[in-house]
Parts: structure tokens; C-alpha cells; sequence
């Protein structure tokens, strides 16, 4: 979600009367794009900005409902995503389930630190190379039958 947000420049905003964000006269009826990409790999307020290390939220308040500007996955304010408290959980059951019940493997000998996580342009913003994986069961078939 920090290193590669759903939708890197938000929803589009207008501006609906002149206003000053930092040091930019921002005019009425300018049109908005809030870059959470780059926002959330800034150097300034991440150390090692680039690299996935998900302990570096151990101990810290940070989350992810739009009150901590430094990370807003699901945007932030009136315009912010209705569906992230859904999000976040299906996203945790799915993830939960395919490790429960399947090996993951990479293909080809690959490793981890082979992977490309280049992303490409889209409306949401996918892989630019798709992930190839082996997947095998790990429980007993029968379980799989009733799902
Ligand atoms: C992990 C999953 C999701 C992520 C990362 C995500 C992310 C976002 C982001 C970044 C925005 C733009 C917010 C802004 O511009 O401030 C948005 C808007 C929106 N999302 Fe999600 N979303 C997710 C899941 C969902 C789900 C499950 C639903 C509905 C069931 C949903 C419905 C919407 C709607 C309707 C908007 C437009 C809100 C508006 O413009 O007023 N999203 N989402």
C-alpha cells in the first residue's frame, strides 16, 4: 500500500476558491492531482524509502484511514475511499486463504530479489510484468472440494 498504492495520484480535485498549500498559490478552479506515490517514497519522511519492510510500522501510530499525510493509500478527506475498511479485510482473508492453502513458489529458479515490481499505467496502477508462480495444494483434497 506504501510502495505501490492502488491509485498513485488519487481522485482529481478542484480547487473551489484560491487558496496557499506550502509555498503554491493554488487559483480557483485549478484542477488538483495529490501524487501519493511520491509522497509515500519520499526520502525526507521515510528511511529507505524504497525497500519493503513492513517492520517499520512496529511501534508507530501511523495508519492508513487519511489522518496521516505521510501515508494514504485509500486518500484522504470527504473524497476518501468509503471502501477501505472493506478493503483491508477482504484483502487479509484473500491473502490469508492462498497461503493457507497453497505453496508458492517462484518459477524458474527465480528469486525474490529477481522480481521486477515495475509498475505500469492503468486506471489502477498494475504490474508492468505479471507475477509467474507455482502454486501447489498443501491440504488434504477433500477441503478443496467443499470450498
Ligand atoms: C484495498 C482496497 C482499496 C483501495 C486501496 C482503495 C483506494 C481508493 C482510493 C485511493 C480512492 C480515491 C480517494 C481520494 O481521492 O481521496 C478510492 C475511492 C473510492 N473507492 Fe476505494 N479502494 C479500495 C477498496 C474499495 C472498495 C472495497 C470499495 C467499495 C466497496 C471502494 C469504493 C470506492 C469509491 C466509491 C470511491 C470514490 C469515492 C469518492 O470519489 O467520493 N473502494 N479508493
Amino acid at each position: 500500500m506504501r510502495l505501490h498504492p492502488v491509485a498513485p495520484m488519487l481522485v482529481p480535485r478542484l480547487a473551489r476558491e484560491d487558496c496557499k498549500v506550502g509555498e503554491y498559490d493554488i487559483k480557483k478552479g485549478t484542477q488538483v492531482l495529490v501524487n501519493t506515490w511520491t509522497i509515500q517514497t519520499d526520502p525526507s519522511v521515510w528511511e529507505n524509502p524504497n525497500e519493503f519492510n513492513p517492520d517499520r510500522f512496529i511501534g508507530k501510530n501511523i495508519d492508513v484511514k487519511g489522518q496521516d499525510f505521510e501515508l494514504l493509500p485509500f486518500g484522504s478527506g470527504r473524497r476518501m475511499c468509503p471502501g477501505y475498511a472493506l478493503g483491508l479485510k477482504v484483502i487479509q482473508s484473500s491473502l490469508a486463504n492462498l497461503l493457507h492453502g497453497f505453496n508458492w513458489s517462484l518459477a524458474d529458479e527465480m528469486k525474490p530479489e529477481d522480481l521486477n515490481m515495475e509498475e505500469t499505467f492503468g486506471l489502477s496502477m498494475p504490474r508492468k510484468f505479471p507475477l509467474i508462480t507455482i502454486v501447489e495444494p498443501r491440504l488434504p483434497f477433500d477441503l478443496y472440494n467443499s470450498i
